[in-house]
C-alpha cells in the first residue's frame, strides 16, 4: 500500500537534543523516536523473557531479509535481493570478492582516490590473500568513466565522496562499466536515505552500504549488500559462514551456499541493532525520495550562499552544482578542524576530515531553513571573533 507522501521535516520522529543543530546526519544519524521502546522489547521482552526461543518466536532469524527488503525499497532493488549483516567493510570484501570470481580472466580493481580507505584497504587486503596478481588501480574521480577499460574487472565506486560530497552519476559510470564488461560494485554509504537510488536500472551487480548514517540505525547498525537477482547462484561467497549456509542447522560437514540472498549472511546476526534499525525505517515509510532530494538541495544550496556571504575565508569543497554534490556540503579551511571544534562548542555539529575539510550534512528529515540560517550565523560568529583561536580547539586527538 503506498502512502500519501508526508511533508518534510518530520522532526516529531526524532530526539533531537534542545538548540542543538545537527549537520553530522552524514556520519550517524539521531534516534528515531520509538527505537528505544523497540530495543528496550527486545532485550527484555524478547532475549529476557523468551531466551533461545526469540529465533523463532521474535522472527530475529529472519530480520536480516526482512530489513533487507525494507533498505531494498529505499535503494531501488526489487524485494529479496538485500541482506544485512556485519560490518560495511566486511560487505565490501565480500562483494569485491565475488566479482573477481565473476571476472576470472581480469586483473584490475578499479576506483578512485575520492573512495574511503576501508574500501581501499579492503581490496589491499584481499588482493594480497588471493596471490593472482591482482592490480588495485586508482585514478581520479573525474576519470573514473575513461579508465573503464578491458583489463578492469571489478569497478568498485563510492557514489558520493565522504570528503568532497562529490557524486557520480551512478547510471553512466555504470554504463561505461558495463561496456567494458566491468563488474560494478557501487559503495552506497553516504547515498542510500540521501539521494534517490536505482541499483536495478543501473544494472550493476553488487551495491553496499551501511545503515548508521542516513538510515539512523544507531552505533554500529549494521551493513547490506544487494546482489544483482539473475547473479545470486552464481556467486561462490568467500565469508563462507554457517548462515549463509543452505541448511544451518542441518550442520553438514562441508559448505553449500544458501539459494537466495541468504548466502551472502556469514554469522549470527546483531539482533538487538537489527531491532534498532528496523523500527527506525519506518520514518521513512511515507517518505517521498524525489522530494527529499529536492529539499536536500534547496537547505545546501541556502548554506552555500549564508556561508559564502557570511564568511569569505571559508572555501567550498563541495561541486557548486547541486546535480553533482551528494546531500553533504564541505568548506575548506587551515584551521578547519578549530573551527569545527568551535561550532561544537556552539552546539551546532558538523566534523572534520583531513587535512582541512569542515562537513555538514544536509537531511530533510530532521533539518529545515531556520537550522541552517541559525547554523551559518554561528559560523560567522566563530569565523569574524576567532571563537577558534583557543587552544583547546587545537587538539588533535579525536576519534572522529
Ligand atoms: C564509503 C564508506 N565505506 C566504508 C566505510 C566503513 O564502514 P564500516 O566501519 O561499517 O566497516 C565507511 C564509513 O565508515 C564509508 O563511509
Ligand atoms: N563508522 C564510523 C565510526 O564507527 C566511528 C566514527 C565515524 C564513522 C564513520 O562513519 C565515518 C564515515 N564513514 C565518514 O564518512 O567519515
Amino acid at each position: 500500500m503506498t502512502k500519501t507522501p508526508v511533508r518534510l521535516p518530520v522532526k516529531d520522529r526524532f530526539h533531537l537534543p534542545e538548540g542543538m543543530i545537527y549537520l553530522d546526519g552524514n556520519s550517524l544519524g539521531p534516534l528515531p523516536r520509538g527505537v528505544d521502546e523497540a530495543l528496550r522489547t527486545a532485550a527484555v521482552d524478547q532475549w529476557g523473557a523468551h531466551l533461545i526461543k526469540g529465533w523463532n518466536v521474535d522472527g530475529w532469524m529472519a530480520q536480516p531479509a526482512r530489513v533487507g527488503d525494507k533498505i531494498a525499497a529505499l535503494i531501488g532493488a526489487p524485494a529479496g535481493c538485500v541482506t544485512m549483516g556485519d560490518t560495511l567493510s566486511i560487505k565490501v570484501y565480500q562483494a569485491l570478492a565475488a566479482g573477481l570470481n565473476l571476472n576470472p580472466d581480469r586483473k584490475v580493481i578499479l576506483t578512485d582516490s575520492g573512495n574511503f580507505p576501508s574500501d581501499i584497504y579492503m581490496a589491499e587486503g584481499l588482493i594480497k590473500h588471493l596471490g593472482q596478481g591482482h592490480e588495485l588501480r586508482i585514478v581520479a574521480p573525474e576519470d573514473v568513466s575513461d579508465a573503464m577499460t578491458r583489463d578492469v574487472a571489478v569497478a568498485m565506486i563510492t557514489q558520493v565522496d565522504y570528503r568532497t560530497g562529490q557524486m557520480h552519476d551512478m547510471q553512466a559510470v555504470s554504463d561505461a562499466g558495463h561496456d567494458a564488461g566491468a563488474v560494478m560494485l557501487w559503495d552506497l554509504a553516504h547515498s542510500a536515505g540521501a539521494v534517490p537510488v536505482n541499483v536495478e536500472a543501473s544494472g550493476c551487480a553488487f551495491a553496499v552500504g551501511c545503515s548508521y548514517k542516513y538510515l539512523n540505525g544507531g552505533p554500529g547498525a549494521p551493513a547490506f549488500i544487494y546482489v544483482r537477482p539473475d547473479l545470486i547462484p552464481k556467486i561462490d561467497p568467500a565469508l563462507s559462514g554457517w548462515l549463509g549456509h543452505d541448511a544451518p542447522f542441518a550442520f553438514e560437514p562441508s559448505y553449500r551456499p544458501a539459494v537466495g540472498i541468504e548466502r551472502m549472511r556469514v554469522g549470527t546476526p546483531p539482533v538487538l541493532q537489527l531491532s534498532a534499525l528496523e523500527k527506525a525505517l519506518e520514518a521513512w515509510d511515507d517518505v517521498d525520495m524525489q522530494e527529499l532530494r529536492l529539499a536536500s538541495l534547496e537547505l545546501s544550496e541556502l548554506f552555500i550562499a549564508q556561508v559564502e556571504a557570511r564568511c569569505p575565508d571559508l572555501q567550498l569543497a563541495s561541486p557548486r552544482n547541486g546535480a553533482e554534490r551528494g546531500s553533504q556540503v564541505s568548506f575548506s579551511h587551515p584551521e578547519g578542524y578549530a573551527i569545527v571544534q568551535a561550532l561544537i562548542a556552539q552546539d551546532v555539529i558538523g566534523d572534520f576530515r583531513a587535512p582541512n575539510i569542515m562537513r555538514f550534512g544536509f537531511t530533510p528529515l530532521y533539518l529545515d531553513e531556520a537550522d541552517v540560517i541559525r547554523a551559518t550565523e554561528i559560523l560567522e560568529h566563530v569565523m569574524n571573533d576567532r571563537l577558534w583561536d583557543r587552544p583547546e580547539f587545537k587538539i588533535t586527538r579525536r576519534v572522529t
